[in-house]
């Protein structure tokens, strides 16, 4: 999924605020890649540099406050990328984000979230042209693409150095799912969400607050903005920003000193498919998407969840942090009282997006503690977002069950997922999936569990699509290939 960021600064404001905003922004992204972290800035007058600090690990280790402060101090602009890795080399330095590229008109920067779908057919084409690749990630090759699209196009119609705007519209053409995009020219920002809008992406203005900025009022009254944002969820934007709104599927957004510009928008525009797995799990709860708060949607799901899948018990609990909602969502529709039975140690990451098995396990080993009066002669409806390879659960129930858990019965509040993902999800492979070819009482065998239940496809589909307001978004969509097969595209096409 990986989180990507973006701000650049109002005509007239002068720089050096960007990097302590990029930091503060890219911790709050932290949720969604935690292998490497970048950043690139621009001081908007030379198109032959850009600073650039970028390394590997959470932004916390990548980042000294002092050291960004010096480097990105002449920066009117800034690109920012954590990195989940999904495709190409996990572990190499050369993957970390942004991508810079020398193209015809200067430095290019590149931060993407999503994957390629047709990577391996687009990599052997850029490989014939005689372009030399430094990774083997879908990434670079957007990177790639958009560089040779500039050089392609012939700029007789006056555009300033910095506007790609064109290069772009023919990229969006080429290149079909899954992309939320940023691209940093030395004196803009463009932000490109493909024509599926698999992955989310949106833009808000900077407004000083009261003493933020001298003479910062215009004529009517309201402070004029000194910047603007532009990340993958709303929860990145500071305090004092407002949000604008999504960047919309297909749509090319320019964003320069002087405001918020649409300058294209497809006009091949499929459904859209918009990764139904932001709302379970991905995304932090206090995010928008589609003019609603993640958070409400995970409620709505456990909720429809009690209704599907009811059980008598004693307590309902939740296997933290990013299950809560949903399981507040249950305990409220089935009046079963809600109890914690887990304790999640704080220092210890999200254990899915971990980029290898062993990992994955021992985050999931060091985080949780049971809090065993809570659990001890209890029969617990425990209540998680998803399982997808069950190393979570597996752990859980035993843990739960050495602590005198009378009996355990799972309830996840999102389907089976059974196909993979090739759109931004590291789940290319079915024989990772624990939910494929077994029936519901394997599953609960497999965990020692007393019984396993999930919510329909229906009806995670209905929790979602039912609070979003027709009149904002008349073309609603979402992905739910990993639980149904449907994919948006064909990926055994290419
Ligand atoms: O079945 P698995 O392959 O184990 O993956 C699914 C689990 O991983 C996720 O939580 P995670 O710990 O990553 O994040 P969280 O701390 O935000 O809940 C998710 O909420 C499930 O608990
Ligand atoms: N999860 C993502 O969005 C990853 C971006 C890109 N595919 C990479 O592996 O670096
Ligand atoms: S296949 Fe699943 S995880 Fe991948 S984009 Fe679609 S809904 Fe999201
Ligand atoms: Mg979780």
């Amino acid at each position: 999924m990986c989180g990507i960021f973006g701000c650049i600064l109002a005509s007239g404001v002068p720089p050096g605020c960007l990097a302590s905003i990029a930091n503060d922004s890219l911790t709050a992204l932290q949720h969604r890649g935690t292998e490497s972290s970048g950043l690139v800035g621009t001081s908007g007058k030379d198109n032959d540099h850009f600073d650039m600090v970028r390394g590997k690990g959470l932004v916390r280790d990548v980042f000294n406050e002092d050291v960004l402060k010096s480097t990105f101090n002449e920066s009117i602009a800034i690109l920012g990328h954590n990195r989940y890795s999904t495709a190409g080399m996990k572990d190499a330095i050369n993957c970390v984000q942004p991508f810079v590229v020398h193209a015809v008109v200067g430095r290019v920067a590149i931060a993407h979230n999503g994957e390629l779908v047709n990577v391996a057919s687009k990599r052997s084409e850029i490989l014939k042209r005689g372009v030399g690749l430094s990774t083997d990630t879908d990434s670079e090759l957007i990177a790639q693409i958009i560089s040779k699209a500039i050089a392609d196009h012939v700029r007789s119609d006056n555009s300033e150095l910095g506007d790609i705007s064109k290069e772009l519209e023919t990229v969006m053409e080429e290149v079909d799912i899954s992309y939320s995009l940023l691209v940093m020219t030395y004196d803009r920002i463009y932000a490109i969400r493909d024509r599926y809008g698999n992955r989310p992406l949106c833009i808000g203005t900077l407004r000083p607050g009261a003493n933020a900025l001298k003479n910062a009022q215009n004529g009517s009254g309201q402070s004029a903005p000194f910047g603007y944002i532009v990340a993958s969820e709303s929860c990145a934007l500071p305090s004092f920003a407002k949000f604008d709104r999504e960047v919309r599927p297909g749509e090319i957004v320019e964003i320069t000193r002087t405001g918020i510009k649409e300058r294209y928008r497809s006009a091949r525009l499929p459904t859209p498919a918009f990764c139904i797995f932001e709302y379970v799990y991905f995304a932090r709860s206090d995010s928008l998407f589609e003019g609603q708060q993640v958070h409400r949607v995970r409620r709505e799901c456990g909720m429809r969840l009690a209704k599907e899948a009811h059980i008598d018990a004693d307590i309902v609990s939740t296997v933290p942090d990013s299950a809560t909602a949903a399981s507040h969502g249950y305990a409220q529709k089935s009046g079963i009282p809600y109890e914690d039975v887990l304790y999640r140690n704080s220092y210890v990451g999200r254990s899915f997006i971990q980029p290898n098995t062993e990992l994955r396990q021992s985050s999931i080993t060091k985080k949780f503690g049971v809090l065993t009066q809570n659990v001890s002669g209890k029969r617990v409806v425990l209540v998680d977002d998803s399982i997808v390879r069950g190393n979570t659960m597996g752990i859980i129930v035993r843990l739960l069950k050495q602590h005198g858990a009378k009996e355990v019965h799972i309830r996840v509040a999102s389907p089976p997922i059974v196909h993979p993902c090739f759109m931004g999800i590291n789940i290319p492979d079915t024989k990772d999936l624990i939910a494929v070819n077994k029936s519901l009482e394997d599953i609960a065998a497999e965990f020692g569990a007393d019984s396993v239940q999930y919510l329909s496809v229906q009806g995670l589909k209905e929790s979602v699509q039912r609070g979003i307001e027709a009149s904002k978004y008349p073309q609603v969509g979402h992905c739910m290939a990993c639980l149904t097969g449907e994919y948006p595209v064909d990926p055994y096409d290419f």
